[in-house]
Parts: structure tokens; C-alpha cells; sequence
């Protein structure tokens, strides 16, 4: 079990003397995590912005939204199926979408990145965004495992470029972390620790297994592990079952991540989870990574 080290936790301090009110929100990326954080951007009432390559992918987004905000009313709203229906049209009202988002970032007070996690990816589109986005705007990225000082050393704003790491599923999981490099001003950190408290979210730490560790040193199958885990810890799911949750190819990202510290067994390279990203199977999204899934 591996403890996101790259990531510098703070406390911050609440008397910063000047700070961005988050409305408006560019989110680049439309895959599972920039899809929830929209959702809930959206759902508690900020202007969103969902970027990303293709207009198909974007339209799968909105359809992930919209079933997950109707499982969401179905609680909140049970009873009023009519206001539900409200709450999800406003929500819906609050999201547009682009694939080309140089309008949206001329108006945005964030934007936040959950694009695939690969550095170099990362720091061009930051490069990028740099050159566009108002003096104001703040960058942050969602990465589950890059250093965020290295991200913004692409912008010429490091004092305005943060972490902001949410766990999945986005509308479930309470926990955000915001995460400031030695650069971060601390106006930014305040002004991404009141987004987060208007998100409803609040900041924790988070821990992340390596599960193939265990399974190739011989001592369970992935099934006893998970169940040992679930049953055992009281974890909701067992890593392999959250690895194929997560994505098997966002985990090879933060394992080969690792590689800068080549004596730490958590990243010890796995031959089966590169066998299976290798094959694209990935996990839930293509319906078969550890385990095989129906549609
Ligand atoms: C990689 C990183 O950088 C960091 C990370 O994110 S690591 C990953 C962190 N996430 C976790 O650890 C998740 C662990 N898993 C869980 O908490 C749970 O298994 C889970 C919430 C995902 C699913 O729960 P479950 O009981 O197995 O399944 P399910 O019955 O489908 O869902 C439970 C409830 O959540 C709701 N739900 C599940 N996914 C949802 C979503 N995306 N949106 C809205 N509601 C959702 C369901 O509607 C259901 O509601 P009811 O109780 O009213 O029926
Ligand atoms: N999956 C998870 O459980 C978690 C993932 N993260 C991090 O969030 C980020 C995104 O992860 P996921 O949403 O799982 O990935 P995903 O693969 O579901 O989605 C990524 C999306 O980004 C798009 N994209 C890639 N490059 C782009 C670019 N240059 N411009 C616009 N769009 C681009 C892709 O088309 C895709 O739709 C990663 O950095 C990951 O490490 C963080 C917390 C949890």
C-alpha cells in the first residue's frame, strides 16, 4: 500500500487577503473523473465548461451525467420525481460542451484538467492554456500520481496552478484534496479550498494499493484478495475490483510514475497488469481488465 507522497498536503490559512470566487469552470477532459467533476460543478449551481477531443466523447459524458444525476434524485428527491426532474434539467442547464474551448477560457475563473495521465501531455496542454486564459485563472489537475510543480512549470502562473484530486465515483466520494506546490500562492489555495467546500467536498488524504504486489508474490488469487479486503478491512471493493474501477490504464500511468523511485517495491513493475493494458483491457470501461464485466 502506497501513500501519494508526491502530493505536499497543507493546511491553509482562511485570512487570505484577496481570492478568485470559482464560477466559471473549464474542465478539460470529459472521461469518467472530468464527467463527475462537472456533474457536481454543476449541481451546486457553477457555470461548466466540459472540453474534449471529439464531439462523441462529449456526448457520452453528458449521457454518463444525466444517469448519474437521475440516480442521485432518486434518493434526494424521493417522493418529488417532478422536482427531480427539475433539479436534473437545471444541472443540465449548467453544463455546455466544446471541443474547441477558447471562449470558455476567456470567462473562466478554473480550469481543471483530468486528461490522461501522462506528463508531457499535461504540461503542453497547460503550455497551452497558459497563453489564453485570463490573468485570474487558476489551473489545477486532477492527476492521481504526476508532481504538480513539475505541470505548472509549463505555465508562467506557478502561483496559480494547484492540485485538486477528487476520487471516484466524483458525485459519491467526499474527499478532495488540494494540493499546493512550494510555488502556490496562497490565494489560490484558498480559493480552491472554498470551491471544494462549495462542492460539498471535503479535504482528506488518500491511500492507493498496488494489488498486482500481492498477487505476484504468490499469496492469493485476485478473488481472495478482494474478498479478504472487502470482508476482512471493510474496503467497499478489493483492489482488483477497484484497479478495473479506476482504469488499468491510469494505473500503469502512476506505476510507471514510480519508476523515479526503482527500490520501492509499491512500484515494482507488473507483468500482468502490462500484459492486460497491452491487450486493452483496461477494466470496466472495455468490459474486461482482472475481471470480465457485462455491458
Ligand atoms: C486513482 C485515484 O487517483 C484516486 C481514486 O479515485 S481511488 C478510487 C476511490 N474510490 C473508491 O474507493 C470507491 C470504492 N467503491 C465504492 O465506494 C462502491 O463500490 C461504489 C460507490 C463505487 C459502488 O457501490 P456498490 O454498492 O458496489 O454499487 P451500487 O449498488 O451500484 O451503488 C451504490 C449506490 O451508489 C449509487 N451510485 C454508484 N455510482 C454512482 C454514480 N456514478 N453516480 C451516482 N450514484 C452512484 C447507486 O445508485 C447506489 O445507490 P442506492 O444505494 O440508492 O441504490
Ligand atoms: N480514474 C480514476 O479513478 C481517477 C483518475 N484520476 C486522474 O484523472 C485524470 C483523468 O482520468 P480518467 O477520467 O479516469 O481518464 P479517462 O480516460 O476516463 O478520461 C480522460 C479523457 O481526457 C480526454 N483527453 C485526453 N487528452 C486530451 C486533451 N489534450 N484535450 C482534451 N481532452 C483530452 C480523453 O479523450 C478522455 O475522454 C488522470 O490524470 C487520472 O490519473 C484521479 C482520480 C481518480
Amino acid at each position: 500500500m502506497a501513500f501519494f507522497t508526491h502530493h505536499i498536503k497543507r493546511s491553509f490559512s482562511s485570512s487570505a487577503v484577496r481570492n478568485v470566487v470559482i464560477k466559471n469552470v473549464t474542465i478539460i477532459g470529459g472521461g469518467q473523473m472530468g464527467a463527475g467533476i462537472a456533474q457536481v460543478a454543476a449541481s451546486t449551481g457553477h457555470s461548466v465548461t466540459l472540453v474534449d477531443m471529439t464531439d462523441d466523447i462529449l456526448k457520452k459524458a453528458m449521457k454518463g451525467i444525466q444517469s448519474s444525476l437521475r440516480r442521485v434524485v432518486k434518493k434526494t428527491f424521493s417522493g418529488d420525481p417532478e422536482s427531480g426532474d427539475d433539479f436534473i434539467q437545471k444541472v443540465m442547464q449548467n453544463v455546455s460542451t466544446s471541443t474547441e474551448p477558447s471562449a470558455a477560457i476567456a470567462t473562466s475563473d478554473l480550469i481543471l484538467e483530468a486528461i490522461v495521465e501522462n506528463m508531457k501531455i499535461k504540461q503542453d496542454l497547460f503550455g497551452f492554456l497558459d497563453k489564453m486564459a485570463p490573468e485570474h485563472t487558476i489551473f489545477a489537475s486532477n492527476t492521481s500520481s504526476l508532481p504538480i510543480s513539475d505541470i505548472a512549470s509549463a505555465t508562467s502562473r506557478p502561483d496559480r496552478c494547484a492540485g485538486l484530486h477528487f476520487f471516484n465515483p466524483v458525485p459519491l466520494m467526499k474527499l478532495v484534496e488540494v494540493i499546493a506546490t512550494t510555488s502556490t500562492s496562497p490565494e489560490t489555495s484558498e480559493s480552491l479550498l472554498n470551491f471544494t467546500k462549495a462542492l460539498g467536498k471535503t479535504p482528506v488524504c488518500c491511500k492507493f494499493l498496488n494489488p498486482c504486489l500481492f498477487l505476484s508474490a504468490g499469496h492469493a488469487s485476485k478473488e481472495d484478495i478482494d474478498t479478504g479486503m472487502k470482508l476482512g478491512a471493510g474496503y467497499p471493493m478489493g483492489p482488483f475490483e477497484l484497479s478495473d474501477y479506476v482504469g488499468l490504464d491510469t494505473i500503469k500511468f502512476i506505476m510507471d510514475g514510480g519508476k523515479k523511485e526503482p527500490d520501492n517495491p509499491i512500484f515494482a513493475p507488473s507483468e500482468l497488469l502490462n500484459k492486460l493494458v497491452a491487450e486493452g483491457k483496461l477494466g470496466k470501461k472495455t468490459l474486461e481488465g482482472f475481471y470480465k464485466y457485462n455491458k
